[in-house]
């Protein structure tokens, strides 16, 4: 038995890709964690089995594809069995790219049962990657680069269909840490950043699955997507965060009060992925007064920091 542990943190939106194709998030500091255990015993038929921890009925088939993509890439078949764990501070279908941090996780867990590292610093794998979506691995096939594990992800969220565009803009910023802006179209990112914020998250009781969501409503907000792109790609993130929570709570018909509570204390407020969470990033004294108010409301309301460290192996 070969067993290869890893974890990926949540992230948070800046600019939600339903409605243009491009995005941006950033990584915060709650995690998951996968475990992959490898049976090489052959068998008659390979088995990839996977399992939530605290969630029996929990739809397994991303991180099943997951390990089996890693694989793959490996240059490994799976002649015996294997099964994926995961484990979550991550709440599922919350906004909080809990899909991403699961394929990343499992991923790098995989890579790891398998000895294979995954390489590069994040600038690195900025500067080699960046606005290229063809170059997979700096031409290098035994080379597997953070980027590289992180669209064998973002390829299983759409094989296992949990995904609308792909969502390569949270699973960036999950697996290389701190800020990307993407074009998900590409898989390409177009920028990134270091910033260090406080961050508020208020998870209602509600689940909103992305799949599920409305993408024509996404789209009819795409001229204030652009907006927020442009802010975006010039540094202006919260400006950025504050102008998509403004434009997808009208898409998809969340409340803007928690924006409108927040948004004179905070650098930046907005409906996190396709909702239900929001998330607030600012300083920690206005941060500290929005959450006084968001306290209030039904579900969890919790702090904690953005995170630079991205996915991690063992
Ligand atoms: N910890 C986990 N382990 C295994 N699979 C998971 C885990 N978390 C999420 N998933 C998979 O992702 C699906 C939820 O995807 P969804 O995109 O709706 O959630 P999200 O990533 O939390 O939301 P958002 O994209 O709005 O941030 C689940 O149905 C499951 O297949
Ligand atoms: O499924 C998707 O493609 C996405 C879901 C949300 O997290 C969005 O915030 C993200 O930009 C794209």
């Amino acid at each position: 038995m070969r067993t290869g542990r890893a974890r990926a943190p949540a992230a948070g939106t800046v600019l939600n890709a339903l409605a243009t194709g491009v995005g941006s998030a950033f990584a915060i500091d709650a995690y998951t964690t996968a475990t992959v255990d490898l049976d090489p015993t052959a068998t008659s038929e390979a088995t990839v089995t996977g399992e939530v921890a605290g969630a029996p009925d929990a739809d397994t088939r991303l991180v099943e594809r997951c390990v089996e993509l890693a694989a793959d890439r490996a240059g490994t078949s799976l002649d015996g069995s294997a099964h994926v764990r995961t484990e979550s501070e991550i709440p599922m279908a919350a906004g909080l790219k809990s899909s991403s941090a699961a394929a990343n996780a499992t991923v790098l867990a995989t890579f790891d049962a398998l000895g294979v590292p995954v390489e590069g610093a994040r600038d690195e794998d900025a500067e080699r990657e960046g606005g290229s979506g063809d170059d997979d691995g700096g031409g290098d096939d035994a080379l597997v680069t953070r980027v590289e594990a992180c669209r064998i992800g973002v390829r299983a969220a759409r094989d296992a269909g949990v995904t609308v565009t792909g969502a390569f803009d949270d699973a960036s910023a999950s697996m290389l840490g701190a800020l990307t802006v993407t074009d998900n179209d590409e898989d390409a990112i177009l920028h990134r950043d270091y910033p260090v914020w406080d961050v508020l998250v208020w998870t209602p009781p509600e689940r909103a699955y992305s799949a599920d969501a409305d993408v024509e409503g996404c789209r009819a907000v795409a001229p204030m997507a652009d907006l927020a792109a442009d802010l975006a790609l010039g540094g202006q993130y919260g400006r950025a965060m504050t102008v998509n929570g403004l434009a997808f709570c009208a898409a998809l018909d969340f409340p803007t009060d928690p924006l409108v509570a927040a948004m004179s204390e905070v650098t930046g407020v907005s409906l996190s992925g396709t909702g239900p969470s929001f998330v607030a990033i600012g300083d920690a004294a206005g941060i500290e007064r929005v959450h006084e108010t968001w306290a209030a409301y039904d579900g969890e309301t919790w702090r904690t920091t953005t995170e630079t460290d991205g996915g991690t192996q063992g």
